[in-house]
């Protein structure tokens, strides 16, 4: 089992299709699969990484983004210690659902844990529908940090979740603040470690025909 100083959660939502999944499994596994079914329910990996001298283990919960499975996606929100906000740049339809997105945080999680935006599929130049520029704006607008990654070409995804997980370390070492509501705290790894250490944890059933 692996030993680890801190431990935290990210959650990432947005649209369906828009490359959670992806981006999740090429973090985790360094892999871009092939055929990647939608995600039913959520799903959750874990991955260990090792910032500035501390082990820090990252549970990250990849939720669907069909709008069918939103109240059980939302229920997870709550005990998120971040949260990353995906959309696709190839589809502005995506970017326009971002808004209402940002309504769906504001009601059910934290309001104080770091929010990053990211623009997947970087790597379809091509048809690109949404500019950097754009989204920049957007992302200043609402406080949020962002990103452009490409989980098919392995753009930036190691970078979005390190540069997280630097974050979240360095926020955990700042001392709470009395009663004041917070995010929630990191957890500490215990000997017991988390369900399903290394390996993808389904909850409810997934169709990934993988
Ligand atoms: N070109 C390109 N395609 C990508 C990238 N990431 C994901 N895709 C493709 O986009 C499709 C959807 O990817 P998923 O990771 O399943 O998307 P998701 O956001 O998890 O979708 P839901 O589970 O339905 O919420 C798949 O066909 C992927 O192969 C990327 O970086 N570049």
């Amino acid at each position: 089992m692996e030993d680890c100083d801190l431990l935290f959660k990210i959650v990432l939502i947005g649209n369906a299709g828009v490359g959670k999944t992806c981006l999740v499994r090429r973090f985790t596994q360094g892999l871009f699969p092939p055929g990647q079914g939608a995600t039913i329910g959520v799903d959750f990996m874990i991955k260990t990484v090792e910032v500035d001298g501390t082990k820090i283990k990252l549970q990250i919960w990849d939720t669907a983004g069909q709008e069918r499975f939103r109240s059980i996606t939302q229920s997870y929100y709550r005990s998120a210690h971040a949260l990353v906000l995906t959309y696709d740049v190839s589809s502005e339809e995506t970017f326009a659902c971002l808004p209402a997105w940002l309504r769906e945080m504001e009601q059910h999680a934290s309001a104080h844990v770091p929010r990053v935006l990211v623009g997947n599929k970087l790597d379809l130049a091509d048809v690109r529908q949404v500019t950097r520029e754009q989204a920049e704006a957007f992302a200043r607008l609402h406080g949020l940090r962002y990103l452009e990654t490409s989980a098919k070409e392995a753009e930036n995804v190691e970078r979005l979740f390190v540069e997280l997980a630097r974050r979240l370390a360095l926020d955990a070492r700042q001392p709470a603040l009395g009663d004041a509501p917070g995010p929630p705290r990191s957890h500490s790894c215990g000997p017991g470690g988390l369900p399903g250490d290394g390996k993808p944890v389904s909850y409810f059933t997934s169709c990934c025909n993988l």
